[in-house]
């Protein structure tokens, strides 16, 4: 089983807005809310494509019961954990050409009690895991060091950890060593202080991590695709889409593609096919929903083992 820890969780409303413009009244053609952040969207994800998967997050006051309906809803397993704040709700703009703004809230304030709480719920899942993946912001109160705590975790129970954050806190989890780290290009370019203008650059960059004790970098690059890097390989892929309606938890759906294939005991490459089918289908869908098997069917992935190191990534 596939467990996922989202300390910063949210319910994800998207709008759909003719165009945007800033300072002026926006009007919304229409709207949908899902749950949402980072981990809850790769649990929903495996889920819907049939790999077990549990949810592990905290929730408190209004949007924190929505989420729980939500999830029921979606047929996610969870465990809540109560906390006195109040689970954030982040608002996303997508006009008709796929163009997504996104307003993300800090989250409530977690006391230390709260976030022992939540590492003793992910410690008491731990028996019936196979992987562990950390996701997302961390929300205020939360130590940096959270991630990496969730790494030695893993560890203590023979689980392999996946991370995917930004900032200090997948600073501080890259320092633990995980199984494997899903930065997009910017948190990427963050990550190690350079801007990493092509995809040689960012090859080289995760090259550098792998060196340093993380098992596998999967770089996701937007339209651009993914590539993986670990001590035996390097691949690109990617997928065109024609129509992108929403990137809003793209990166999820690829990470959940990638931890389905793991986890059945596939090879690196098939797995990051898998995702990069996962990612391009979610980007056809609107707001943060996921895909079902049925949207997977006519996206089609190039792989190279050879990619153009000159290529520009934006
Ligand atoms: N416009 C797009 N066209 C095709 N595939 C896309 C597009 N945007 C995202 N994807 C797919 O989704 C994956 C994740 O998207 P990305 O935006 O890089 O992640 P994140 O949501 O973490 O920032 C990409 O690696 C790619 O496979
Ligand atoms: O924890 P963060 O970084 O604020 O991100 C949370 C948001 O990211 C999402 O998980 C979507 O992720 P991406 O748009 O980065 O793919 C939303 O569901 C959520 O609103």
């Amino acid at each position: 089983m596939i467990v996922s820890i989202t300390p910063n969780p949210s319910v994800d409303r998207t709008i759909s807005v003719p165009g945007f413009r800033v300072g002026e009244v926006n009007r919304a053609l229409s709207s949908r809310i899902d749950p949402g952040g980072k981990g809850i969207n790769v649990s929903r994800a495996l889920t819907s494509m049939g790999s077990r998967s549990l949810a592990v997050l905290p929730t408190g006051g209004p949007e924190g019961q929505l989420m729980t309906q939500l999830l029921t809803r979606a047929g996610v397993s969870y465990r809540a954990v109560p906390i006195v704040g109040q689970t954030r709700m982040n608002v996303a703009a997508v006009e008709p050409d796929g163009t997504t703004t996104k307003f993300n809230e800090a989250g409530p304030v977690l006391e230390g009690t709260d976030t022992a709480a939540l590492l003793q719920q992910v410690s008491l899942e731990l028996p019936a895991a196979d992987w562990l993946v950390g996701c997302g912001s961390l929300p205020p109160g939360v130590p940096d060091d959270f991630y990496a705590r969730i790494v030695a975790l893993g560890r203590e129970h023979g689980v392999r950890v996946a991370v995917d954050s930004s900032g200090p806190p997948l600073a501080v989890a890259v320092a633990a060593g995980p199984d494997l780290i899903k930065p997009n290009h910017e948190e990427l370019a963050e990550l190690v202080g350079a801007p990493l203008a092509t995809l040689g650059e960012v090859i080289e960059a995760a090259h550098t991590l792998v060196a340093g004790g993380v098992g596998a970098v999967v770089v996701s690059l937007g339209a651009d695709g993914a590539v993986l890097v670990d001590a035996e390989r390097c691949v690109w892929a990617g997928a065109r889409v024609s129509k992108p309606r929403s990137t809003v938890g793209a990166g999820d759906c690829l990470l959940a593609g990638l931890l389905s294939e793991l986890h059945a005991g596939h090879d690196p490459e098939r797995a990051l096919i898998a995702g990069t089918t996962w990612g391009a289908a979610a980007v056809r869908l609107p707001g943060s929903a996921v895909p079902v098997a049925a949207d997977l069917q006519d996206i089609d992935v190039t792989v190279s083992h050879h990619p153009d190191p000159t290529i520009a990534i934006s």
